[in-house]
């Protein structure tokens, strides 16, 4: 019998607080756009419509619940008291910064939930997951717990999926997940190459590191988690993202550049030591062809590719040996960057269509179509084993269409967080979510 073999995509289902509150110093969207209304109704339906157009497409795509928010229990571990109603009025009067950071909906963005290398890499034959602990922003370190159940119910077994505690809640082990790891292979199922890009070194700061913006993720943070999941020196190569594009925009590697089976999808300037970095990848990739598609300052600028995301596209499978590029409608928009695409696609490199996607909701706060998925390389065993409830199908897409209209705004302005029934409203939501997706109780207001 011959084993299968898929990527599937965990898309984050946006949550029903998804706001604009300009939380993320080094993220240009997110800046720009602080304070802007936003819709969390538009967001969640732009964010369905991405996973049911790849689940037609005949790819395995799947559903990352949101979480809960506002956080009032970090809201009580910082001090505030009384009923859940008395401490969100007591934050949002008290500490409104604090209040907006704990109502965020940025749990959306699962490729920085977590980490995951396929069982074709590891020592023990398992699918390996460290969800990500997202210590440079205050408003991301409230997720890896509620990351890491959710994450457990949809892996749920252990004969094929071995789940990792997130590393140290410490800036030395900052950790933005797989924004920042990126595989290549020949085939899904066989071994592999795991990229692990940082933005510095905790433990010496006689090396590179951007001036202005924060490098969030560490060489520590990587080398960790290529221990954690058991990847050996062939199949792990570490790589220095180039400080001078973390200080123009590029806050994870994903806003840089993108990797699949046998492309690696970059700028010129995406990495410190391209060459010897480039020539380490292909040693260890073997003899196999393998696609560097490199985009010259030329061809794009750093700028244009910060704005339009044009390496926060998804790379996917669509036949053998030929891919399709999922883009932001900002691409379409920006001509320089619509002809560089329209020209990618007649070349001779795997890469054969684009399709466009409007998810400007996210796009506002700074995450494209990579950043709204986690991607879970299985074979069909694994497949098997994953929460079928997960699984993007046409009654889900109307189920949680329907979902959505029930239950979330069209419109929220960041003065609207404040409001106790919005906490009320999602509870209610995500209880509902959670008999639908079969996740079990994996809220904290689920627990009480
Ligand atoms: N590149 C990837 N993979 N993910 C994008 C994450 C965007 C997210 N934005 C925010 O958290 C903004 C929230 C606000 O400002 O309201 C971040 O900066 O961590």
């Amino acid at each position: 019998m011959t084993v299968k073999h898929f990527e599937v995509n965990f898309d984050g289902l946006v949550g029903p607080t998804h706001n604009y509150a300009g939380l993320s110093f080094g993220n240009v969207a997110s800046q720009s756009n602080a304070k802007a209304a936003s819709s969390p109704r538009d967001a969640a339906k732009q964010g369905l419509q991405k996973m049911k157009a790849l689940s037609d497409m005949g790819l395995q795509q799947g559903v990352f619940a949101p979480h809960e928010r506002p956080d009032t229990y970090a809201l009580r571990r910082l001090g505030f008291k009384g009923n859940d109603h008395e401490v969100i009025h007591a934050a949002a009067t008290q500490a409104p910064e604090l209040f907006q950071a704990v109502s965020s909906a940025s749990s959306m963005w699962t490729a920085n939930a977590a980490t995951v290398s396929p069982s074709a890499d590891t020592s023990n034959g398992k699918v390996h997951f460290t969800p990500a602990n997202l210590t440079n922003k205050f408003h991301r370190s409230l997720e890896p717990v509620t990351s890491g159940r959710i994450l457990q119910s949809m892996f749920n077994n252990p004969r094929h999926f071995e789940h990792h505690l997130h590393l140290p809640d410490n800036d030395h082990f900052g950790d933005e997940g797989a924004a920042n790891h990126t595989r290549l292979c020949s085939d899904y199922g066989n071994a592999g190459v795991e990229l692990f890009t940082y933005g510095r070194y905790a433990f010496d700061s006689s090396k590179p590191a951007p001036q202005k913006y924060p490098a969030r993720q560490t060489y520590e943070a990587c080398q960790a988690l290529a221990r954690l999941h058991g990847l050996s020196d062939e199949n792990a190569v570490f790589m220095q993202q180039n400080p001078a594009v973390i200080d123009q925009g590029v806050f994870h590697n994903d806003v840089i550049a993108v990797g699949n089976q046998n492309v690696l999808f970059y700028h010129q300037q995406a990495f410190l030591n391209t060459d010897a970095k480039l020539r380490e990848i292909q040693n260890k990739f073997g003899e196999k062809e393998l696609f560097f598609i490199e985009v010259k300052d030329s061809e794009v600028s750093v700028q244009d590719a910060v704005q339009t995301y044009l390496f926060n596209t998804q790379l996917v499978a669509t036949g053998a040996g030929t891919m399709a590029i999922i883009a932001p409608t900002e691409c379409q928009e920006n001509d320089r960057v619509a002809s560089y695409l329209a020209d990618l696609v007649s070349r001779d490199t795997p890469i054969r269509q684009v399709h466009y996607f409007d998810v400007k909701q996210s796009m506002r706060n700074g995450g494209g179509p990579a950043c709204l998925r986690l991607r879970v390389a299985l074979n069909d065993q694994e497949l098997a084993a994953v929460n079928p409830a997960v699984m993007m199908n046409d009654s889900l897409f109307e189920r949680l269409n329907n979902w959505v209209d029930k239950h979330y705004r069209d419109r929220l302005a960041v003065d609207d967080l404040r409001d106790p029934a919005l906490l009320d409203e999602s509870r209610t939501a995500l209880d509902e979510l959670t008999q639908i997706l079969k996740l079990g109780s994996v809220y904290p207001f689920q627990q009480d």
